[in-house]
């Protein structure tokens, strides 16, 4: 039972992926980019966008066992609401050097916890280009294509990796919010729509 008492999963109204679920796709999905990084002749950059990555980052950098650097960078689109703003921001910066320092540049790695109109992945995209990324691919928990709206362009040799496809309902939970809630959930769940107030557009 979800979603009827007074704990942090008060408005769910039903469980798309539990824990145990999202522990055996994070491990599957953490092979396949481990085995890519293995062949690397360099340590790549996973960035993780905050604050929506931070337990899909975590749980994913544990399980991949190849030479990496960490780092993160915020990105903000939806505001308190259900609908992206199509205007997202990059509002923190990097710590590590991309462009390589010295040269090569360093494969980077952008881990996400939902791809949903693609704007905030095309955003990050090309500020990684900025900062001198050649090679830039994106892994996100979650895709849901049904609501794309912006193509983005892996960058060099870049891949995607993706956890679930998602449906098109408005979800919350392992990292994912709704005015800024639910995040802490370890599963991901569809939000009650009433829970919305006025915002039932998704
Ligand atoms: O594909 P898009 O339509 O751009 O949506 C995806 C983005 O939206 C969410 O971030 P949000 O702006 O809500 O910030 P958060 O990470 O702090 O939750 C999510 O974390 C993604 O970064």
């Amino acid at each position: 039972m979800v979603g009827g008492g007074a704990g942090a999963d008060a408005g769910i109204d039903r469980v798309l992926w539990t824990e145990a679920e999202i522990a055996a796709r994070v491990s599957e999905v953490a092979a396949e980019l481990a085995a890519d990084l293995r062949a690397l002749r360099e340590p790549a950059v996973v960035v993780g966008v905050a604050t929506g990555a931070f337990l899909f980052l975590a749980d994913l950098v544990r399980r991949v066992d190849a030479p990496l650097a960490v780092d993160l960078v915020r990105a903000e689109s939806y505001g308190d609401g259900t609908e992206s703003s199509g205007r997202p921001r990059i509002t923190s910066d990097l710590k590590v050097d991309v462009a390589g320092n010295p040269p090569p540049t360093l494969p980077t790695r952008a881990v996400e916890d939902i791809v949903d109109t693609g704007n905030t992945v095309s955003c990050l995209i090309a500020y990684l280009e900025k900062k001198g990324a050649s090679s830039i691919s994106v892994c996100t928990f979650l895709d849901k294509p049904a609501r794309r709206t912006a193509n983005f362009q892996l960058v060099g040799d870049g891949k995607f990796y993706r956890g679930f496809e998602c449906p098109d309902s408005f979800v919350v939970g392992y990292g994912m919010d709704y005015a800024e809630l639910y995040r802490n959930l370890p599963y991901v769940g569809v939000l009650k729509a009433e829970m919305y107030k006025k915002d039932t557009s998704n």
